[in-house]
C-alpha cells in the first residue's frame, strides 16, 4: 500500500536527520515545511519536501491536504488504560469535598480498582481497554505505554500483561508494556509491606521477565505506598532481568525518587508536580526524561509540573496523558498539548515536541517513531483544516483531526 498527502498547508517536526531528544532551548525549535507532501510505502515514511520540488510520484491512493497541516501521531509515553469498570463514584466524592489521599485511605483509589479488575474476566477487561485505545488512536496517539498496576497480585498482573500483548499484537498502534506491580499495598499485605515487595522482587519480576512481557518497571514512590528504600530494591530486582526503570515520582510529596530514578539510569521519572532544585540537579547530565501529566494536575486540581522551570535549566522534557480510572479519565493528547501551553506555559514548539519526539523517547522509540523523517513508521495525523498549527493547542476540547495513519493504514 503507498499514499501520498499532497498540498499540505504545513508539515511539522521534519527533521531530515535522526534527532534522539530535545532538550532546554532545543525544544524551542519546530521545524515545519509549508506548503508539502508525504508519501509513504507500506508502514514506512519514504519521502517528503516542497510542493515546488514535487515530482511525480505515482501512489494508489492521493490525499489532498489543502488547508490541513500534517504531523507526526501522539507518542503518549504514561498510560493506565487496561482497567475494568470506572471510578466515577470517588470523583463525585471529591467533588463532595474528599482529597484523592482521602478516598484511598477508605480503600478507594487504586485498591477500588484492583477488586473490579480481579472479578473481571481477561477476555472483558481485553475488550474495554481495546475501546478505550481505539479511541485514542482516533484522536491521534500512535504509540502508547500501557502500565499494569491494578493487578495487585502475581495472577492479576500477569492477567494484565498479557491483555496488554494481546492488544500490542492485534492493534496497528505501536505499545509498550510496563510492569507496574508496585503501584499500592493491597490490602491483604496492608500490616506486611515488606512481603509484597518480596514477591514483587522474588517472583513476578523473574516471572515476567521469563515471558518476555514487560519492557520497563514502574514505582510509585510516594508516601503511603512505596518509599524510596523499597523503590531502590524493586529497581535493583528489575535491573538484573534487564528491566529498565520509568517511575511514579513528586505526585504529591518529594522523597528523593528523581535522584533515585537517575541513579538507577530511568529512561523517564513522571508526575513531578512537586519539584525541587536538588532534582532539577539530579537530572541534569543524565539520559533520564522528565515527564508532566498536566491532565492529572487538572483532574485532581493538584499543582502543575513547572514546566518552564525543567526547560529553562536545559533539560528536556515530554507530555503524557496518565490516561487512568482515578487521577486522569482521558487519553486525548490534544488537551494534553493545550494544557501544555495554557497551565505549564510551553510554546505550541516546545508542546508539540514533547508530545512527539521527546514522548518517543520517554518509550524507547525515538529511532522509528516521534518525527517526519524518512524511513521511520507512517504514524501520521492529518487535521482538519486551519490557519496555523497554533490552532492545535489554541482550540482546546476540540477535536482537530480529520485523518489518522497509523502504520502506513488509515484507521480515520
Ligand atoms: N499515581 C499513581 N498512579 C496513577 C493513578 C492511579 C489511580 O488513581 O488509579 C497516576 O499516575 O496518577
Ligand atoms: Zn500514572
Amino acid at each position: 500500500m503507498s499514499i501520498l498527502i499532497k498540498n499540505i498547508k504545513q508539515l511539522l517536526q521534519v527533521r531530515e536527520q535522526q534527532v534522539d531528544i530535545l532538550r532546554g532551548k532545543a525544544m524551542a525549535n519546530l521545524p515545519i515545511l509549508e506548503n508539502a507532501y508525504v508519501y509513504i510505502e507500506n508502514d514506512t515514511i519514504i519521502e517528503f519536501g516542497l510542493m515546488e520540488d514535487f515530482t511525480n510520484i505515482e501512489a494508489e491512493q492521493t490525499i489532498d491536504a489543502t488547508g490541513k497541516i500534517v504531523l507526526p501521531s501522539w507518542c503518549d509515553s504514561h498510560t493506565h488504560i487496561v482497567y475494568a469498570g470506572n471510578r466515577v463514584n470517588e470523583f463525585v466524592d471529591r467533588i463532595n469535598g474528599l482529597s484523592y489521599a482521602e478516598i484511598a485511605n477508605r480503600g478507594g483509589g487504586i485498591l477500588n480498582s484492583a477488586k473490579v479488575l480481579a472479578e473481571t474476566s481477561e477476555e472483558d477487561l481485553y475488550q474495554q481497554s481495546l475501546k478505550r485505545l481505539n479511541k485514542v488512536i482516533a484522536l491521534g496517539t500512535g504509540a502508547i505505554e500501557i502500565k499494569t498496576g491494578y493487578g495487585l497480585s502475581v495472577a492479576s498482573e500477569l492477567k494484565m500483561l498479557r491483555v496488554v500483548k494481546r492488544l500490542k499484537q492485534e492493534s496497528l498502534a505501536k505499545i509498550i508494556p510496563t510492569l507496574l506491580a508496585a503501584h499500592a499495598i493491597p490490602e491483604d499485605y496492608k500490616n506486611d509491606k515488606q512481603d509484597y515487595i518480596n514477591l514483587i522482587t522474588d517472583e513476578l519480576i523473574p516471572k515476567a521477565a521469563d515471558l518476555q512481557i514487560a519492557d520497563y518497571i514502574d514505582v510509585f514512590c510516594e508516601e503511603g505506598y512505596f518509599s524510596v528504600e523499597d523503590t531502590d530494591a524493586i529497581l535493583k530486582a528489575g535491573a538484573t532481568y534487564h528491566l529498565q526503570p520509568k517511575i511514579h515520582v513528586n505526585q504529591f510529596n518529594i522523597l528523593g525518587g528523581v535522584a533515585l530514578g537517575v541513579k538507577h539510569k530511568a529512561l523517564s521519572v513522571d508526575h513531578l508536580e512537586e519539584l525541587n532544585n536538588d532534582d532539577i540537579e539530579a537530572l541534569k547530565n543524565s539520559d533520564t526524561m522528565p515527564v508532566a501529566l498536566p491532565a492529572c494536575s487538572f483532574f485532581l486540581g493538584i499543582p502543575y509540573t513547572p514546566a518552564r522551570k525543567i526547560i529553562d535549566s536545559g533539560l528536556p522534557l515530554a507530555i503524557a496523558t496518565d490516561y487512568n480510572p482515578g487521577s486522569t479519565p482521558s487519553g486525548n493528547m490534544n488537551f494534553i498539548v493545550s494544557t501544555a501551553c495554557i497551565k505549564l506555559k510551553m510554546t505550541p514548539q516546545e508542546a508539540i515536541n514533547a508530545a512527539t519526539i521527546n514522548g518517543a523517547y520517554a518509550m524507547g522509540l525515538e529511532k522509528t517513531y516521534g518525527s517526519i523523517t524518512r524511513g521511520k513508521k507512517a504514524n501520521l495525523i492529518i487535521t482538519k483544516p486551519m490557519e496555523s498549527y497554533f490552532e492545535l493547542p489554541y482550540a482546546f476540547g476540540d477535536d482537530p483531526i480529520d485523518t489518522v495513519i497509523i502504520n502506513g493504514q488509515l484507521f480515520k
